[in-house]
């Protein structure tokens, strides 16, 4: 491990765009597998899951997102996925996390909205009682699943109203799911005061953020890197300050970005856009939070008080509450040793 991986691992953290079934841990996902007697295409040995998790285009990573989402029948499974992301994030130094959560893909397959929101708050008890990590939850639109999908998300977020509900997203695929059509249910989430992060510019062209920011009111953009095509939105959202979510690794994984050469983060970085550094779906993507912070850093050419300045801004971006923000802030200084 280098001076800077032992840095980075016990770096206090913040992530912003990481989601809740796609975190699931490869032993989880080959325990539910397991009990699904071959029923399900998903291996029930961890050890075949990182073959599994290889993707011909971004399509294809959303057809097989979907079967790891299929393994989740009740909400005792949904219980010990949250609480098991929570000790995951936890081991990184992961204070605070908000958490991408799809719950019309689970309700859709039979677990009741009620227990389910009731699931992930218990996790969310338990996690923070167990590893002294602060969960949040987006509930986000599968974009795949279309109005109907917005139409259901919105009134769970409205009539569960989980206590650790603060944001209102839109992920799934891009392509063929054009933003402007969920802005009457952005509008009511806005209106209920949750905070509106949709994904966009990830696997489309600049015109997806433009949308997302114009028809759809986002204060954070899921990914966002192909405003790098586009120097006056770019100048955009470094003047309004609309940070980008962006996860390198997940980028080169679904196929979005050939390689992780080419991804446009110093770019986007070097244009005064605000960034933050994420790992989406870590398990599924072969990687971590902290490796996120190391392929960071090759990018920007980051040393240690560059990789803090990463997690500062992760917390500054994020809908924590101000004492609770400057209560990690200080933390990050002290052990970066800079004076606070
Ligand atoms: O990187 C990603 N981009 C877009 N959607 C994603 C990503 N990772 C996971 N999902 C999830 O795929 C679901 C499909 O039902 C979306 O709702 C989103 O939560």
């Amino acid at each position: 491990m280098t001076e800077l991986t032992s840095f980075i691992a016990g770096l206090p953290k913040a992530e912003l765009h990481v989601h809740h079934v796609g975190s699931a841990s490869p032993r989880i996902v080959a325990e539910l597998a397991a009990r699904h007697e071959g029923a399900s295409p998903v291996p029930a040995d961890p050890a075949a899951l990182a073959d599994y998790f290889a993707f011909r285009d971004f399509a294809h990573f959303i057809d097989v997102y979907l079967t790891v989402v299929d393994l989740i029948r009740d909400d005792e499974d949904v219980r010990v996925l949250t609480f098991e992301v929570g000790r995951e994030l936890a081991r990184q130094q992961v204070r605070y996390a908000e958490l991408t959560v799809t719950p019309y893909s689970s309700v859709k397959r039979g677990i009741p909205a009620k227990a389910f929101c009731e699931a992930i708050e218990d996790a969310r008890r338990g996690a923070a009682a167990e590893f002294g990590i602060d969960l949040r939850w987006c509930f986000d639109i599968p974009g795949e699943a279309g109005l109907p999908a917005a139409e259901e998300t919105l009134r769970i977020a409205l009539e569960e109203r989980p206590e650790g509900l603060i944001s209102f997203g839109l992920g799934g695929p891009e392509i063929g799911v054009p933003r402007p059509q969920f802005k009457p249910y952005f509008d009511q989430a806005r209106a209920a005061g949750l905070r509106s992060v949709p994904h966009a510019g990830e696997t489309t062209g600049p015109q997806t953020v433009w949308d997302a920011v114009r028809e759809l009111g986002a204060e954070r953009i899921g990914h966002g890197i192909a405003a790098a095509q586009d120097p006056e939105l770019m100048a955009y959202l470094a003047e309004h300050r609309i940070p980008l979510e962006v996860c390198p690794t997940s980028n080169v994984r679904t196929r979005a970005v050939a390689a992780i050469e080419e991804h446009p983060l110093a770019a986007l970085v070097g244009a005064g856009v605000p960034i933050s550094i994420n790992s989406d779906d870590p398990p599924m993507f072969g990687t971590t939070l902290e490796a996120e912070y190391a392929v960071a850093a090759r990018l920007l050419s980051l040393d240690e008080q560059g990789v803090a300045g990463l997690a500062k801004a992760a917390v500054e971006q994020s809908f924590l509450d101000p004492s609770g923000k400057a209560a990690l802030l200080a933390e990050i200084d002290a052990y970066s040793g800079r004076s606070a």
